[in-house]
């Protein structure tokens, strides 16, 4: 029988609704994978609300509850580490020790970052140093890096002037370390206002990704932490990195449509549980080059 991976996943939980962990962590057990939750915050909603109660976890906490995992001799079953939302650059350190560690018990562990770096104007608030940790620190140990696009801005220091150029952005990130860069939203001049689209740069080629671009009175939140988690469950069960990238865009669809049919501002997860392991419908990934 094939073993289940394991995944550790390092990142926000919010009591209502879905962000984070608590976006990501339903689908990714859906799909098939032993999920290992450990929640940067615990806040009470997403801070797309504009106000919320709740705590950031101490740092040393992120150190002691893997040494904890290690003293029980699990350690070594951890197959990759997702990270997301951060509540401070010392947790940032501290994943990447634990990063480290799990590492050297396990070579062939992933290490998945989406850089979580805020949008002030959507309500996304995520202080400066996390940003700047992300930017200078968390991007080189990453196999797989997971940016929009501001935050591909934020890595290159620009704003694309065509999809091309975006290509050429995320290409400049594989210098930095990562096997794998996924622009989880394109927006550059001259795209198609109908169409959603997404980029996977790898050593061996580049593919784009466009699928229907759906029209929702508030954009709801959660749909990045959805696609990084799904994506990096689907590499650990065994998809090549296109395969993951075309299951990811066509589950993440089918949770939009959902959560579409319901007028509703939260994703419809747990509606949409069967659609997430059963897409029906299927966007071609497209190769691309400079
Ligand atoms: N097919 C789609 N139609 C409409 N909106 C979408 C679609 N897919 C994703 N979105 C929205 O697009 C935005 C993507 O946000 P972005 O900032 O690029 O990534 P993230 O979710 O990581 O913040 C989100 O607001 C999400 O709700
Ligand atoms: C607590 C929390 N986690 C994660 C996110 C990131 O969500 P998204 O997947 O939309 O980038 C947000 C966005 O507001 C948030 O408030
Ligand atoms: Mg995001």
């Amino acid at each position: 029988m094939k073993r289940t991976p394991h995944l550790l996943a390092i990142q926000s939980h919010v009591v209502f609704g879905h962000a984070g962990n608590s976006a990501a962590v339903f689908p990714m057990q859906r799909v098939g994978v032993n999920v290992w939750p450990l929640n940067t915050v615990q806040f009470s909603n997403h801070t797309q609300y504009g106000q919320w109660a709740g705590e950031v976890l101490a740092p040393q906490q992120i150190p002691a509850l893997v040494e904890g995992i290690a003293a029980i001799g699990e350690l070594g079953n951890c197959d990759a580490v997702l990270s997301g939302y951060l509540g401070s650059a010392d947790q940032g350190r501290a994943i990447l020790s634990g990063v480290a560690r799990i590492k050297a018990i396990n070579p062939k562990a992933l290490y998945l970052c989406d850089p979580v770096m805020g949008h002030p104007e959507k309500g996304c608030i995520v202080p400066q140093e996390v940003s700047d940790f992300l930017l200078d620190e968390a991007a080189a140990m990453a196999d797989f890096l997971c940016p929009n696009q501001l935050e591909l801005d934020s890595f290159a220091g620009r704003k694309p002037q065509s999809l091309f150029d975006c290509l050429a952005m995320a290409k400049a990130l594989l210098a930095r370390g990562p096997k794998a860069v996924l622009v989880k939203h394109l927006d550059y001049p001259g795209k198609l206002p109908e169409g959603f689209e997404m980029l996977l740069v790898t050593a061996d080629g580049s593919w784009h990704l466009r699928r229907p671009l759906l029209a929702f009175p508030r954009q709801p939140v959660g749909v990045g932490d959805l696609t990084s988690g799904l994506f990096l469950a689907r590499v650990l069960l065994g998809d090549s990195l296109v395969a993951a990238f075309e299951f990811t865009a066509a589950a993440v669809h089918e949770v939009l449509l959902e959560t579409q049919a319901c007028a509703s501002y939260e994703l419809e997860l747990v509606r949409a549980q069967d659609r997430i392991a059963h897409p029906r419908v299927r966007f071609e990934a497209t190769p691309i080059s400079l």
